[in-house]
């Protein structure tokens, strides 16, 4: 017995060490840079790749989702604590190139994503509890840790998602922030069958998403976005059952409560403006739960009416990002075909052009970096 499992460790470090080559790992590496707030998007062929800790696996990314919260990054609008110069973005997928020498759960050649999360300190009551996220050592991708707008990434094995091989890394990309931050912002909304989320942001990258989770977990939206019929055409493609053109109607809050014949059970706002945030207490049936996920340019004041709070019983529920269980729970959703982000594939290159469209509001869906141009 011990001879034969030693002839098999034998046998797979020679496997590791014939992928090992098979991945040639360069010194330079693409991706895009910026020094400053605001300051030039520097797209760059001699960034150095970086090198695995004894815990951590080098993963080459093929691609990465562009989220809003990176433009919100760019700009030095969110008080994340944000490393300069820094390399942006934080859901990436790609390739397990190589790993340090403590890494049990990745073998060379299998599929990872990258997440918010890089890694944390695994002891403090935070971490024990699944709230990595929070610790106060967290290594954050694109905020005080570079990210996944460049080709190659060293993470926290443990923090690093599995994807199946085969999977299409393209779409898998979204999954690790838009996709797992609104899965869990819909548990936090402890909604059940049956009944109402009203989300505000419907159309936009984890809108998209949001709205499909909300379908397959047995709950009836009512999506609010605009302006448009595209917008509109979009949202019913994706599962959702009303539609409200924010721009169109005169009350919001008004219009929910018609569809929902009482206003929504809860309410997912996705969005990074402060006017609709405005409207989402309104929205609320007695009991029901407000969940703050989208950040406006420099935060901003909730307003709530205090009677209404305590007379109907209502919850604010904040929820940021995921943590790995709610990460892996929201993968099984992508990997059984019953969600899909709508992407448009572009390249690093286009980052600039891709930040402004963002900003502009026409992302219906999330853009994809494509690393490789
Ligand atoms: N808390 C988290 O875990 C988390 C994770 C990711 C992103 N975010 C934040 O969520 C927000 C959205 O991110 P995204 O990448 O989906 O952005 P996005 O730009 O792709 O989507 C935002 C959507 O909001 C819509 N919108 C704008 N004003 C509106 C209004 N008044 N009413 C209704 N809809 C309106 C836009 O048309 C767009 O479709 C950003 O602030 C981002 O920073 C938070
Ligand atoms: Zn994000
Ligand atoms: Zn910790």
């Amino acid at each position: 017995m011990w001879r034969f499992s030693q002839a098999l460790g034998g046998s797979r470090r020679i496997i590791q060490s014939r992928l090992h080559s098979y991945f040639t790992i360069p010194k330079v590496q693409t991706g895009i840079i910026f020094n400053e707030f605001g300051g030039p998007l520097q797209y760059r062929r001699d960034l150095p790749v970086p090198k695995p800790r004894s815990n951590e696996v080098l993963i080459n990314l093929k691609y990465s989702g562009v989220c809003h919260t990176d433009l919100h990054t760019w700009k030095g609008e969110i008080p994340f604590k944000t490393k300069l110069p820094l390399i942006a973005g934080h859901e990436g997928a790609g390739v397990v190139v190589d790993k340090g020498t403590d890494v049990k759960t990745f073998e060379i050649g299998d599929l990872a994503g990258v997440k918010h999360l890089m890694s944390s300190c695994m002891g403090c009551e935070l971490c024990d509890a699944g709230h990595e996220l929070n610790c106060a050592k967290a290594e954050i991708a694109g905020a005080n840790r570079d990210g996944t707008f460049q080709q190659y990434v060293t993470v926290d094995a443990l923090q690093a998602p599995h994807l199946p091989a085969k999977v299409d890394l393209a779409s898998a990309a979204p999954m690790f922030c838009a996709g797992a931050s609104v899965y869990k912002a819909l548990k936090n909304s402890k909604t059940q069958t049956n009944q109402w989320v009203a989300i505000f942001g419907a159309t936009g990258g984890l809108g998209t998403v949001a709205t499909q989770y909300a379908t397959s977990m047995g709950f009836r939206v009512v999506g609010i976005d605009g302006p448009g019929e595209e917008r509109k055409q979009l949202f019913h493609s994706l599962g959702g059952e009303v539609f409200l053109d924010y721009t169109q109607v005169d009350s919001v809050p008004a219009a929910v409560k018609e569809a929902t014949q009482g206003g929504a059970h809860s309410v997912l706002n996705l969005t990074a403006s402060l006017p609709s945030y405005d409207q989402t207490v309104q929205c609320v049936r007695p009991l029901g739960t407000v969940v703050p996920v989208g950040i406006p340019p420099n935060s901003g004041l909730l307003k709530a009416d205090i009677f209404q709070l305590v007379q109907e019983s209502l919850s604010i529920k904040g929820s940021s990002s995921a943590n790995r269980s709610d990460v892996r729970e929201a993968l099984d959703f992508f990997n059984r075909g019953l969600v899909k982000c709508p992407i448009k594939i572009v390249g690093l290159s286009e980052l600039p052009t891709v930040l402004d469209n963002i900003e502009k509001g026409y992302a219906n869906g999330r853009f994809v970096l494509d690393t490789s141009r």
